[in-house]
């Protein structure tokens, strides 16, 4: 899981982290640097006191080797009194020594020494000689001066105190500048690129990365930001590239669905103009007949289902070989064709059928209608076609366009298929064409 600036594990911070290393490693140091340090300052403490020692062997050498020499053990005993005083002087002996005789052996001690514990304080040893007059040097004595080891352990603490003090200062000092150094030069710049990144989106991507600092500087986090923004424009150019891709794609697919919409627009008026060719008559407009072999099974079934009568017309026109020869092939045709608007117009309710069967012959079905009710309508037909009073001067039966009409009803007992019916409407035309035509019969 990423972790964002603002939610930071504990201890997670790189200053915190340095700060604790710095600190760790300067405590180590300064425990080394403080035994090195102690181990020359018990050192030079050991020569400055043999020193003293020494200062002090040569203040009262001559003083003590007269007082020796004089027997005069007053003054003897103030100076050695004052030897004892003296600041580095942990024990002080005399060993007076007269010929003939065992010395004698005087001893000031400022403190008593711990007993068992080895003198570690430096020690002098001297012969206290004395000249009666030139030439003439006696051995009187012997001093051995002891330094104060109290003392010197005094100043070696003191020293170590300063030592250490100034040791944790100076660590405190460094680990605080780097610290600071750090967080002003990499952590709040870190911690910057950081947000940067979290705010960043697909949207905002041309908004550069900016370190706040000299735009000289060329260093570790200049490459960061150089390759951030780097990254950034390559990322911004694909996902343009990709919004122009998409954009095409979705052209391309509008283009696409527009071309399918029109061919299958185009289609479907082939289809039904060619669902209308294959049903309609193209001269009359009229069912062919197609269509009306597909309606009569239909009618014929629902009427033996339903028990309802269903009669048809056969219909020819009279002489029509003549109004050719009379009028022309083209003047025929559009005979015929008014000849079909008239039957439109007489069979227009539903259910009913008018078909062009060829040539100048017509049927028309009429589900529900009994004979009587067909005949009727043939006779209907005959009086609208005689009122359009299309001239024909060659028909030998009247001066304009008549019909001959056969009409028949469906006989279920004897007629188990259509087109015994449709016989029987054929012969009931040809009885009206031989009766003489323009009539109707049955
Ligand atoms: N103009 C035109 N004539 C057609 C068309 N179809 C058939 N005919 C003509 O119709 C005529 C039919 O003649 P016939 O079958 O002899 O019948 P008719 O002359 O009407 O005589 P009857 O039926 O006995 O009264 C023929 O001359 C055909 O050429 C057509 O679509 N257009």
């Amino acid at each position: 899981m990423a972790t964002t600036p603002s939610a930071l594990p504990p201890g997670g911070s790189l200053g915190r982290r340095l700060v604790l290393a710095t600190l760790i490693f300067c405590i180590l140091f300064t425990l080394v640097t403080a035994a090195i340090r102690s181990w020359s300052a018990w050192h030079n403490n050991l020569a400055v006191m043999t020193g003293e020692l020494t200062l002090v062997d040569q203040v009262f050498q001559r003083t003590l080797s007269k007082a020796i020499w004089e027997l005069d053990r007053e003054s003897l005993q103030t100076q050695l009194e004052s030897v004892a005083q003296t600041a580095p002087i942990g024990r002080v002996q005399l060993s007076i020594l007269r010929p003939g005789r065992p010395p004698e052996v005087l001893v000031l001690q400022r403190r008593q020494q711990a007993s068992g514990s080895t003198q570690r304080a430096p020690s002098l040893q001297r012969r206290l000689s004395y000249e009666p007059y030139p030439g003439a040097s006696e051995t009187v004595g012997e001093l051995i001066l002891e330094g104060d080891e109290r003392l010197l352990w005094q100043r070696l603490v003191g020293e170590i105190s300063s030592i250490i003090v100034t040791q944790i200062i100076q660590s405190l000092l460094l680990a605080g500048l780097i610290m600071w150094l750090f967080n002003h030069s990499v952590t709040v710049h870190v911690r910057h690129i950081a947000r940067h990144l979290e705010e960043l989106s697909p949207a905002n991507l041309k908004r550069l990365l900016r370190l706040e600092r000299s735009v000289a500087r060329r260093d570790e986090l200049s490459l960061l930001e150089g390759g951030v923004n780097d990254l950034q424009g390559k990322l911004s150019d694909y996902l343009e590239q990709q919004r122009r891709d998409e954009r095409d794609l979705a052209a391309h697919r509008d283009r696409l669905a527009e071309l399918v919409a029109e061919r299958t627009a185009e289609l479907r008026a082939a289809n039904s103009r060619l669902e209308e060719l294959s049903r309609n008559d193209p001269l009359t407009g009229l069912a062919n007949r197609r269509h009306f072999d597909e309606v009569k099974e239909i009618e014929f079934r629902r009427a033996l289902r339903r028990g309802q009568p269903l009669s048809m017309l056969m219909c020819d026109v009279d002489y029509f070989k003549l109004y050719n020869d009379t009028y022309g092939h083209a003047l025929g045709d559009q005979c015929l064709q008014e000849v079909a608007a008239t039957l439109r117009g007489v069979f227009g309710r539903a259910g009913e059928l008018v078909a062009r069967m060829g040539g100048e012959e017509f049927a028309v079905l009429l589900p529900g209608a009994d004979i009587v009710q067909a005949r009727q309508a043939a006779e209907r037909l005959r009086q609208a076609l005689r009122s359009r009073a299309l001239a024909h001067a060659a028909s030998q039966v009247a001066a304009h366009v008549t019909l001959s009409i056969g009409v028949a009803q469906l006989e279920p007992e004897t007629m188990d298929r259509f087109d015994l019916l449709l016989q029987s409407a054929d012969q009931a035309l040809y009885r009206a064409k031989s009766l003489g035509r323009d009539r109707v019969a049955h």
